[in-house]
């Protein structure tokens, strides 16, 4: 899986791109990120990447020359490639999406936009605009790296333990289940005794109801098309918590 992130801050990028998951998974070279910094395609002495808005107002714009050069610099390459405006204006990012983009297996260039905001031209070279969440952030960058980190999680072989990828419940369409180490007991807090049971089936039972309850409890929303088994642990759970 190869990314590409159009940027001024390549640092913020790099930086996060050296550690944990990510970190691994490019340094055994099954997934790519090249950060591109736009002010290497401007084409003044001073780099200019922004100007003042037409029509007045406070702040500044991005200019759409840089973005056009990068863009095009990187696209002689002719691989097919889904490119991404990220703005609060975009479809909202999700697992399902993150699947989505993972399965297309095509590159992602991701445009990190800064200031007010870019010329609205860089539409035209846009194939879509994602959003992360409902909040304004001072530049694309943080969304471009949340999108980044949740595909190549999915690649095969980026988790230590492939299990993982399949068991992150949200794979599954629900919340986590409680995790716990030692020590046993803390602060008066004991772990659950079933987790010391060593009785794997029992747990993966109880793993299963304690991330329905907490489903329940945060996001009944996700609690939809379950399975004939998982919908008899929620009838279980709501008995329970109704006694
Ligand atoms: N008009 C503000 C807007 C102009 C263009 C650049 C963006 C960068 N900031 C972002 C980007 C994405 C998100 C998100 N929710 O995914 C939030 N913030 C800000």
């Amino acid at each position: 899986m190869k990314f590409e992130v159009l940027t001024i801050f390549p640092e913020v990028i790099e930086c996060y791109l050296k550690h944990g998951v990510v970190g691994r998974a490019l340094n055994k070279g099954i997934a790519e990120v090249k950060v591109y910094n736009l002010r290497d395609f401007t084409t003044d002495r001073h780099r200019k990447v922004d100007d003042y808005p037409y029509g007045g107002g406070a702040g500044m714009v991005m200019q759409i020359e840089p973005f056009y050069n990068a863009l095009r610099h990187i696209k002689s390459d002719g691989i097919p490639r889904k490119v991404i405006l990220l703005s609060p204006q975009g479809r909202r990012f999700s697992q399902r999406i993150a699947k989505e983009f993972y399965k297309e297996e095509k590159t992602l260039t991701l445009i990190c936009g800064r200031y007010e905001g870019i010329d609205e031209r860089i539409k035209a070279f846009v194939d879509e605009e994602i959003s992360i969440g409902d909040y304004v952030l001072s530049g694309g960058e943080l969304a471009a790296l949340v999108i980044i980190d949740s595909v190549v999680r999915l690649i095969p072989g980026a988790l230590g333990d492939e299990l993982s990828a399949e068991e992150d419940s949200f794979m599954k369409g629900f919340l986590d289940y409680p995790h716990y180490t030692r020590p046993e007991e803390f602060e008066g807090m004991r772990v659950p005794d079933i987790l010391l049971s060593g009785d794997h089936k029992k747990i993966a039972l109880w793993r299963k109801k304690e991330a329905l309850r907490n489903t329940l409890k945060n996001r009944p929303d996700l609690l939809k098309n379950l399975s004939a088994e998982d919908m008899k642990i929620l009838k279980e759970l709501c008995s329970e918590i109704n006694k």
